[in-house]
């Protein structure tokens, strides 16, 4: 096609990809008998790049293109270029049930909407979660954290100091955390028992992730008939539903210091109690469920949806993280002892983590920083271009869904010294810092995880209070899936006590 200056430049359907069908579009490549596996899409997207070179163009039911590209430039200018209701694709399933039950729903939640409705949900329900002093805050309720998921896993061991599914302590870590987090309370999730709401929780939480996988992934039948994969996001959306309708009865204290019974109905009234509470004490940790209640604007439905999505989006996220990074530093026993020897000299036996030792742990967070570059949970970010975009003689018009690995463009040795190798080294030096589209492990710009500070400050404490206490080891190579996010599998971790 030729421009106005009569310069040629190619369009969508000139983009490279796999053979596309009528009506079904490229979806057949993760068909029983297609080129991939539906739980390894990392893997199909590493071949297709290889095939097909740095753009490719699938199709989804109907024909509609979906563009992937691992280019630097084409990611940051995607990334810098987006405006004022930048549009994330939404999860279609999840969008679809609330649609269908306006008993529960308002609206689709803040992870799916778009536009005004997302900026105003943004505006109302963040704030409090992305405060310095709210994650200030809750550092004592960290450490306390990290010493009890030490314990926990440390009673897992067998006789070889061998902890079999790690990843399913990991995962109550995050199930633990993020609750504590967003219901400002203990739930137990690390306790030696596992407990029933635990389980059910967490296996929630993975079928939504299958089942969003499969609705993006694989042919949308559901929209037809009730599927397998969406009777279980169903069944799974009901159950974290559920958790939320027990907060309604939670006890939490009042200004006196006696028990009160919290019923949502009375929500402005537990609301000016709790506030009074909150300013007495500086160590509480009900404040990003305390702020949630207090926005007035929002109806009782949309405060427990912002509920189920905070943790919906939590526990898993910060399980699979937590496996990536210690796996990472399993695998480098020099790493290990340069982070234990900052930390030993930082904050000594005996004393807690405190921001100061966080702040001037330099090594710490360069390992962490590494981790996300190399084996990252969220390895893309998808966007809809909301104006058009020149790449390699392609326009691509406004509209068009991208999908942008940063995590493969992360391992090109264009992009960064020996990619493919953990050198936490690499993050001491500026050059490296000024990667922020690259290494984008929360995503990027207005839409970017809403909990990352608590991520961070979770995932500096628990590598330190590790490293400390073990020296950790892995044999042979962590086996990963693809279940929305990157996913570790039947992960076995050796940890021998470091005073032994
Ligand atoms: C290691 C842990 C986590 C990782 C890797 C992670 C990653 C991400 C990524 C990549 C996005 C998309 C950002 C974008 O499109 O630019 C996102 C969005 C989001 N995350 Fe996280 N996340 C984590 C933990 C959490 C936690 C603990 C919470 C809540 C307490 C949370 C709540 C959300 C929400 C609500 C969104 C949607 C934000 C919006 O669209 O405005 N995440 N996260």
């Amino acid at each position: 096609m030729f421009d106005s200056q009569r310069k040629i430049y190619k369009t969508v359907a000139d983009i490279p990809g796999p053979r596309s069908l009528p009506v079904f579009g490229t979806r057949w490549i993760y068909w029983k008998f297609g080129l991939y596996k539906l739980n390894a899409v990392h893997l199909a997207y590493k071949d297709m790049f290889n095939r097909y070179g740095d753009i490719i163009c699938e199709e989804a039911l109907w024909n509609i293109p979906i563009i992937s590209v691992k280019d630097r430039d084409f990611i940051e200018k995607v990334l810098r270029d987006s405006g004022k209701y930048p549009i994330r694709p939404p999860n279609e399933v999840t969008a679809n049930y609330r649609k269908s039950r306006p008993d529960r729903y308002t609206n689709t939640g803040l992870v799916n909407e778009q536009g005004e409705v997302w900026a105003m949900l943004r505006n109302k329900l963040t704030p409090e979660l992305t405060s310095p002093r709210t994650i200030q805050r809750f550092l004592p309720e960290v450490n306390q954290l990290a010493d009890d998921f030490i314990n926990l896993i440390s009673q897992a061991r067998d006789s070889n100091n061998v902890v079999e599914k790690f990843e399913s302590y990991c995962n109550r870590m995050g199930l633990e955390s993020t609750c504590t987090l967003i219901l400002g309370r203990r739930f137990g999730f690390l306790d030696g028992e596992v407990s029933e709401t635990a389980t059910r929780l967490a296996d929630s939480v993975t079928s939504q992730f299958r089942a969003s996988q499969e609705a993006f992934y694989g042919l949308p039948l559901w929209k037809l008939i009730p599927t397998k994969a969406y009777k279980e996001f169903v069944a799974s959306e009901d159950a974290l539903y559920e958790q939320v309708q027990l907060v309604d009865k939670l006890k939490i204290y009042d200004s006196n210091k006696r028990f009160k019974l919290f019923e949502f109905s009375i929500v402005s009234e537990i609301v000016d109690t709790a506030l009074i509470d909150e300013e007495q004490s500086c160590t509480d940790v009900r404040s990003v469920f305390v702020s949630i209640l207090q926005v007035s604007e929002l109806d009782n439905r949309d405060k427990k949806a912002a509920i189920i999505d905070y943790i919906a989006a939590g526990i898993k996220t910060l399980g699979n993280t937590l496996v990536f990074l210690l796996y990472l530093v399993a695998k480098h026993p020099d790493v290990q002892e340069k982070i234990y020897n900052e930390i030993s000299l930082l904050a000594p036996a005996g004393t807690s983590i405190t921001a100061e030792h966080l702040h001037r742990a330099t090594y710490l967070h360069a390992c962490i920083s590494e981790a996300h570059r190399l084996l990252p949970t969220a390895p893309c970010i998808a966007r809809v271009l909301e104006s058009e975009v020149e790449y390699d003689n392609y326009r691509l018009p406004s509209g068009t869904v991208v999908l942008l690995h940063t995590g493969l463009a992360c391992l090109e040795n264009k992009n960064f010294i020996d990619a493919t190798s953990y050198k936490p080294e690499r993050w001491l030096d500026d050059l490296t810092k000024k990667s922020p589209f690259l290494v984008a492990p929360f995503g990027c710009g207005k839409r970017m995880c809403p909990g990352k500070r608590f991520i961070e400050l979770e995932l500096q404490i628990v590598l330190a209070k590790m490293v400390k206490q073990f020296h950790i080891n892995f044999e042979g190579q962590l086996k990963t899936e693809f279940e929305f996010l990157l996913t570790p599998s039947n992960a076995n971790f050796i940890l021998r006590d470091r005073n032994c």
